[in-house]
């Protein structure tokens, strides 16, 4: 390379516009393929907002990818230019309950997103305040600047405490709120979730609950279609979208998946100085997702859960190929023995069951009942989606 040749010289072939293809990127309505249905229920459920009324709290529930994320983010943006032709002011704050796992966090984050110290004159610090003195910042800023606030809790089952819920879900009803009202939409991909909360929170926060089905691959081609115009033209090769949507709807319909696919070929593409993506880039990119997204779900996980998944790896490992299905009772036996090695305390076989089951909503097992014989009644055996190695690999790497 000569002196005043720069290293980003050279022009990009492949991609014309990547930031369609980022997961954060938020598509417009148009945009959205095959929730229309569910796009619907949701307007239904918060439509009482447009009129400064108090809006339904609302439960989504699915797989990863299935939309949820993007169908309330879309809806609740829709919904505050139709109440602003009424003069109701909606403020929206999106959480991400991973990230802000505890109940200070949580409810401080809130009121940091609401807030605009210029208008209110209220201050949140990064630390330094009680809980209750968040929250009643919070309630001051709702009242202060908005006729309704809507809460999305994204990943809502991570959130370690009960008590935010309580706090938000009642905050009309116990006259926290003096001028605004407020509507939470609680995201999951837990669909055991509401089983865990207790009854007073069950009750007010789960007024309407859905649950976002899995895309099948047409509906997968068409939102990869949508975002084509992420290429240059004539780069995709023909084949390349079916693919795609092909892989991610064997699986369970992730629109997520396809989309990080289609990107990761491009990429590899554009690595390798190509001037097509073709269906050789797909395939590298599959096994590219694929470890990312299994470390990225498995970090997700509590910790018990990534030893059950250890010692289902291990097993499988030593398990004949034509037979890797692995009892409740083996996995079992082998978590305890990593549970020793680690120094905590395994837990019940019952709360263990629900784990596994949690993780095969997830897709990262698979369960199937199988009798015993005649009068012996069933049990369950286990397999891992990915391979034993991949998912140890993905285990270690966190
Ligand atoms: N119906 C759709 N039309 C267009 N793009 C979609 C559609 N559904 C999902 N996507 C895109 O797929 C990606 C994942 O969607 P989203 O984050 O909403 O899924 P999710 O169900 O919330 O998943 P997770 O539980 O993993 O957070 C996003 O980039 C989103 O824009």
């Amino acid at each position: 390379m000569s002196g005043s040749e720069s290293f980003f010289d050279n022009q990009n072939y492949i991609f014309a516009n990547k930031d369609l293809l980022r997961i954060s990127h938020l598509v417009e309505g148009d945009r959205i393929i095959g929730r229309q249905d569910e796009l619907n229920s949701l307007a239904q459920a918060l439509k009482d907002a447009v009129q400064g009324q108090t809006p339904n709290h609302v439960l989504i529930y699915g797989k990863t990818g299935t939309g949820k994320s993007l169908c309330s983010k879309y809806i609740t943006k829709d919904l505050r230019s139709s109440a602003a032709k009424n003069d109701v002011s909606i403020g929206v704050a999106y959480i991400d309950c991973l990230q802000h796992a505890t109940e200070t966090q949580a409810v401080r984050t809130i009121a940091r997103e609401l807030n605009d110290e210029a208008e209110t004159g209220i201050t949140i610090p990064a630390s330094g305040l009680s809980t209750g003195e968040y929250y009643r910042r919070l309630w001051n800023v709702l009242d202060g600047r908005f006729d309704v606030g809507i809460i999305i809790l994204d990943e809502v089952d991570k959130i370690g405490d009960d008590n935010i819920l309580m706090q938000l879900s009642r905050a009309v009803e116990s006259g926290k709120l003096e001028e605004s009202t407020l509507g939470i939409i609680g995201i999951s991909n837990k669909i055991r979730y509401k089983e865990e909360l207790n009854e007073r929170v069950k009750s007010s926060l789960s007024e309407r609950d859905y649950v976002f089905p899995p895309y099948d691959a047409n509906q997968l081609r068409a939102i990869l279609e949508s975002r084509k115009d992420a290429f240059q033209d004539g780069v995709l090769e023909d084949s390349v979208i079916p693919r795609v949507a092909a892989l991610a709807a064997k699986e369970h319909g992730d629109a997520r998946k396809a989309i990080d696919i289609l990107r990761y070929a491009g990429e590899i593409a554009d690595e390798n100085g190509a001037e097509t993506v073709t269906e050789e880039h797909v395939n590298q990119a599959h096994t590219r997702e694929e470890q990312n997204r299994l470390a990225e779900l498995i970090s997700k996980q509590p910790p018990h859960s990534k030893l059950l998944l250890q010692a289902l790896a291990f097993r499988t490992q030593q398990a004949p190929d034509d037979d890797p299905a692995i009892p409740t009772a083996d996995i079992y036996s082998t978590y305890e023995v990593l549970c020793e090695q680690e120094g905590s305390d395994p837990l019940r076989i019952r709360r263990v069951r629900e784990l596994l089951s949690e993780l095969a909503f997830l897709s990262i097992i698979e369960q199937t009942r199988k009798g015993r014989g005649h009068g012996k009644g069933a049990h369950t055996i286990h397999e891992l989606v990915d391979n034993p190695e991949l998912v140890l690999k993905a285990c270690k790497s966190i």
